[in-house]
């Protein structure tokens, strides 16, 4: 087996008396979809606030290929190559897809791009932000602002922007959010496809999705993750259909 991209051991985080991590120790493999599902209020998105590093753990580790990144803010996670989606609401809307994912290029090399002629420095840009969206399929809409694209396409924009920080795992909170059905069918295809370059770590509601796509799954409940198995293993496992109680999303 390869060695983990994301390893956590024993992760806890308490606000106040709220416990919205509880021993959570998980891995992700290079090339692995890991989903992590569980009822709402579970602690998935404060989990993914604690990798990408916007928030402390009160315990545990929290290890990203092969170093120990717990106490690195989350612009040294960025730049090791955690890269974490963010929601549409960090997509500036006047601005262009082309324009949105090479600002990210940009952020992420630094002063890199100086030492070249501004003419070069700028088609480089350009061109590792067209590769960014050619990757999650929005090529032939680079020149289109970006407040003009669909829910959809937002979402694909969202991917690359994330995709141009040049990562080594994704870490995705909910990327089907709003989408319809053949955004989702669409969606879900990107994803597979980026599978094979990077570790993903997904948090998502859509449990058909989550079916289609992981390798494997961690249930989470009240913080504490209950199982991690394949999708064949969590399906049929009994405190999952407890968890879920009352949903038909097992079916
Ligand atoms: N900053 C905070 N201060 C206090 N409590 C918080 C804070 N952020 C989250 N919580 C609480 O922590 C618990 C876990 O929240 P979290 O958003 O991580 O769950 P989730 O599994 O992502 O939920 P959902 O599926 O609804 O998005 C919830 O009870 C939430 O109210």
């Amino acid at each position: 087996m390869p060695d983990p991209l994301l390893e956590l051991h024993g992760l806890s985080k308490n606000f106040g008396a709220l416990t919205v991590t509880s021993d959570v120790s998980l891995t992700v493999l290079p090339g692995e979809i890991h989903a992590i599902i569980g009822p709402n209020g579970a602690g998935k998105t404060t989990l993914i606030h604690q990798i990408s590093g916007t928030l402390r753990p009160d315990r545990g580790t929290i290890r990203f290929a092969g170093q120990d990144v717990t106490a690195l803010p989350f612009e040294r996670r960025a730049r090791l190559g955690l890269a974490r989606s963010f929601q549409i609401t960090s997509i500036v809307p006047g601005f262009t897809a082309l324009e949105n994912v090479a600002l990210a290029v940009q952020a992420r090399s630094g002063s890199s791009f100086r030492f070249l002629r501004p003419v070069a420095g700028e088609a480089a840009l350009n061109d590792e932000a067209r590769a960014a969206l050619d990757t999650v399929g929005l090529g032939q809409v680079a020149d289109r602002t970006a407040a003009t694209l669909s829910h959809g396409e937002k979402r694909q924009l969202e991917l690359a922007i994330a995709i141009a920080m040049n990562p080594r795992l994704l870490l995705l909170d909910e990327p089907l959010a709003g989408a319809g059905p053949e955004e989702t069918e669409r969606l879900i295809g990107i994803l597979r496809d980026l599978r094979s370059r990077y570790g993903i770590l997904l948090v998502e509601h859509d449990m058909q999705a989550v079916f289609a796509l992981a390798d494997r799954i961690s249930v989470l409940v009240y913080g504490r993750v209950i199982v991690t198995g394949t999708v064949d293993e969590i399906r049929g496992h009994p405190e999952v259909r407890t968890a879920y109680l009352g949903e038909d999303a097992l079916a």
